[in-house]
């Protein structure tokens, strides 16, 4: 770790970034990542660096770590940043805190940002095994990625090709302050016990693991990037938004052209398409009953609830809808012709001025519907706004979050895509027109 130039190389992907952020914890790692940078940057120009640090408020010292960051971070006028976060009660503290952290760091990222944490080769060594241990796919066999995208910005790994004890050695001589966090002698926590009585042991034993290991975790990444290829090529040749402008807001498969695919592709082509959408991604075994119930012969129009997610096959297609289902609308009073906001997460109604629909006094407002609605469309008999629905080939699903306008309690148009007869705006008449956008929040 004497090669400051071998950090600076791995830096070389952010170097244009509005922002470097770097997470400082205090420990050796992030001391020596902070020493490193702030040195390369007497003699190479980098990006704006400020460090980061996360209170999770669990240790009683942990004021006293804030301390010491702010010191060494002062010491090489450098800005930090400190958030205080509170974490549920219950649960697995060690992730409860990862996933508080990297809340906090995502949120903290500006657009093109680039984050900077302090993981060594260790670290990649003690994940491999945890996953190998806990089971995992091929995607965990690659272990932590080098660099990937967070937020608005992008998490990148510099340390990885250095060990643990690289790192202190080069601590050492550079004289560097550091704490020391209990946790990490503390046997209760899983990664502990892997770290001081499992590793040193298999590494006693069979002092190659560390290297094969590692070396596998570049196989599967590669293994990973092919999957990933096909699964790219696969999405584009089924993953054609329909033609529908509403219907295109959500992402979607088509379910015959994916039944065509063989089982272990339309697994492979799942998982990327969940992923892409930053959902978490289902198990094996989840994956596929999930697929099971989908591809069922019946037209039950199955849901299935994965972590953050719906799926549901509908009209012939995979939907991807939010956790809740698509809202249903929420009334709301309304100033005819003006762009608004809909409640609920339901997207927007926005208006153009010279429109089909006549800008009438009245009372105007936003509705949902209930049920019994009709409209009489140009030309055309009255029908009930089901049948109109239906013959459009609007999903049951998509029903409840279209928005009707209403004037003085007459349907006056649903969505701006049909309109009454009756409030066409005549000639003479200011007239005006509206888009639903339904793209979720
Ligand atoms: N409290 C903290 N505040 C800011 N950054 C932190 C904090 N804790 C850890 N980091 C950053 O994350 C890096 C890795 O920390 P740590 O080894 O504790 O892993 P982790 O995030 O739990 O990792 P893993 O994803 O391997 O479980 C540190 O080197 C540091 O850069």
């Amino acid at each position: 770790m004497s090669d400051l130039q071998g950090v600076l190389e791995q830096l070389a992907p952010c170097m244009d970034a509005p922002a470097l952020w770097l997470g400082l914890s205090g420990g050796l790692d992030s001391m020596v990542l902070l020493h490193a940078v702030t040195e390369l940057r007497r003699h190479s120009p980098l990006p704006p660096l400020k460090a980061i640090h996360v209170h999770h408020g669990i240790h009683p010292d942990a004021d006293r770590w804030v301390e010491h960051c702010q010191r060494e971070c002062a010491a090489r006028q450098v800005d930090l940043v400190v958030h205080r976060v509170t974490l549920p009660s219950g649960g697995n503290v060690e992730e409860l805190a990862r996933d508080a952290r990297y809340a906090v760091f995502e949120q903290q990222l500006g657009a093109g940002d680039w984050l900077l944490l302090a993981h060594h080769a260790d670290d990649q060594l003690e994940t491999l095994l945890f996953r190998l241990m806990r089971g995992t796919g091929v995607r965990g066999l690659a272990g932590m990625p080098r660099s990937r995208a967070l937020g608005q910005g992008r998490l990148l790994r510099p340390l990885l090709d250095w060990t643990r004890a690289q790192l202190a050695d080069w601590a050492r001589a550079q004289e560097l302050a550091w704490i020391e966090d209990p946790a990490n002698a503390d046997p209760r926590y899983a990664r502990t016990a892997l770290r001081h009585q499992l590793l040193p042991y298999l590494r006693q034993h069979w002092p190659a693991l560390p290297d094969n290991l590692l070396r596998l975790a570049g196989h599967a990444g590669e293994a990973n990037q092919l999957l990933d290829e096909r699964a790219a090529e696969d999405l584009q040749a089924l993953g054609q938004p329909p033609a529908d402008p509403w219907l295109a807001c959500w992402p979607s498969l088509d379910m015959q052209a994916l039944g065509g695919l063989s089982p272990a592709r339309q697994k492979n082509l799942l998982r990327y398409w969940l992923h892409q959408q930053g959902l978490r991604l289902p198990d094996q075994r989840h994956l596929h009953t999930l697929l099971e119930q989908l591809a069922a012969a019946d037209d039950s129009q199955p849901r299935v609830r994965i972590h953050q997610g719906l799926v549901h096959r509908s009209s012939g297609r995979l939907w991807l809808l939010p956790e809740q289902g698509v809202p249903a609308g929420q009334n709301q009073p309304w100033e005819a012709g003006s762009s608004v906001k809909l409640t609920a997460g339901n997207g927007w109604l926005r208006c153009s001025a010279g429109g089909p629909l006549a800008l009438r006094a009245g009372q105007w407002r936003i509705g949902y519907r209930q049920g019994g609605e009709e409209i009489r469309l140009p030309g055309r008999p009255t029908q009930s706004l089901k049948n109109l629905f239906q013959s459009a080939g609007i999903p049951a699903w998509l029903r409840p979050a279209v928005p009707l306008l209403y004037c003085d309690e007459r349907l006056v148009s649903v969505a701006g895509r049909w309109h009454a007869e009756s409030a066409l705006a005549d000639a003479g008449e200011t007239g005006f027109g509206v888009i639903w956008e339904p793209i979720p929040d």
